[in-house]
């Protein structure tokens, strides 16, 4: 069973919580999604893996000086997207993964970019998605070109990098870090830019000035009434929420390496 969080707020300031970020995970079996999700957790190339398992990883990132909670889901559909709410309601961004080795994983990252562009017509928001063509360490298998990666994303309006699981961790670092950058665009461009306030009409004696009390200098007020502010009730909680995935076994019995059990680590 994996256990997921509710979609979060997104936090701003420097006292606010972290921002909090979901990813998802998607492609073909065999794409490299495990083995890209546990180099960017533990630095690490598996390489024996249960297909079966799905699972959400959390990490505290630091993202252009900003703190992160990042959740990623690393999903286990069969050979086609399947049950998809339990990711493209959750996620606030998506990676999808092709193996530049095998054209019918590109073909497979295809039908999710797909799927995607058709839940963000359906929902008239967008998702910042990357297209990652994994397993650059092995081009001399390659099917799949470099350009024909870059003009699939160039289709669907998403960044594309090929990246390898087995070589350099900063290269899979980055491409995550990417995804939370695009993730947080979104995430400010959606939420209100400054706090609300209900405005009362009430009297009230000899006050000092409003801006000066609350330290909203832009604010404009009506000086022929006496305001005072309330601030409103945060609008959505972040509120936590079991998933079950559909052929996901849980291995996690703790939040940190042990996460990782299933997973033969060298
Ligand atoms: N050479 C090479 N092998 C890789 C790379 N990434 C993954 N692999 C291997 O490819 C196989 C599949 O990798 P996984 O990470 O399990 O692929 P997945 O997309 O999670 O597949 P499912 O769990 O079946 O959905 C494993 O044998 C990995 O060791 C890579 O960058 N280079």
């Amino acid at each position: 069973m994996s256990s997921v969080f509710g979609k979060p707020r997104a936090g701003s300031g420097p006292q606010s919580a972290p921002l909090e970020v979901n990813l998802a995970i998607l492609g073909r079996r065999g794409a490299g999604k495990s083995a890209l999700t546990v180099k960017f957790l533990t630095r690490r190339f598996i390489s024996e893996y249960d297909p079966n398992l799905e699972d959400t990883y959390s990490s505290e990132e630091i993202v252009d000086h900003q703190p992160v909670h990042l959740r990623v889901m690393d999903t286990a559909d069969l050979d086609t997207p399947r049950n998809c709410e339990r990711y493209l309601n959750w996620a606030h961004a998506f990676l999808v993964v092709y193996s530049i080795d095998s054209r019918q994983s590109f073909e497979g990252g295809g039908s999710y970019l797909e799927l995607l562009a058709l839940h963000a017509k359906e929902t008239q928001r967008s998702y910042p998605t990357l297209l990652l063509g994994n397993k650059l360490d092995m081009t001399q298998y390659r099917q799949v070109t470099e350009a024909e990666g870059a003009a699939l994303a160039g289709r669907f309006g998403c960044l594309f990098f090929e990246v390898s699981a087995c070589l350099d961790f900063e290269n899979v670092q980055h491409v995550f870090h990417e995804a939370v950058r695009e993730a947080r665009r979104e995430l400010e461009k959606n939420s209100p830019a400054r706090p609300l306030f209900i405005s009362e009409e009430r009297a009230l004696p000899h006050q000092a000035p409003l801006t000066a009390r609350h330290g909203l200098a832009s604010c404009t007020f009506n000086t022929l009434s006496t305001v005072s502010l309330k601030e409103m009730p945060t609008v959505a909680q972040a509120k936590l929420v079991t998933v079950k995935s559909s052929r996901a076994q849980s291995k996690r019995k703790a939040p940190t390496l042990t996460l990782l059990k299933g997973f033969k680590i060298f």
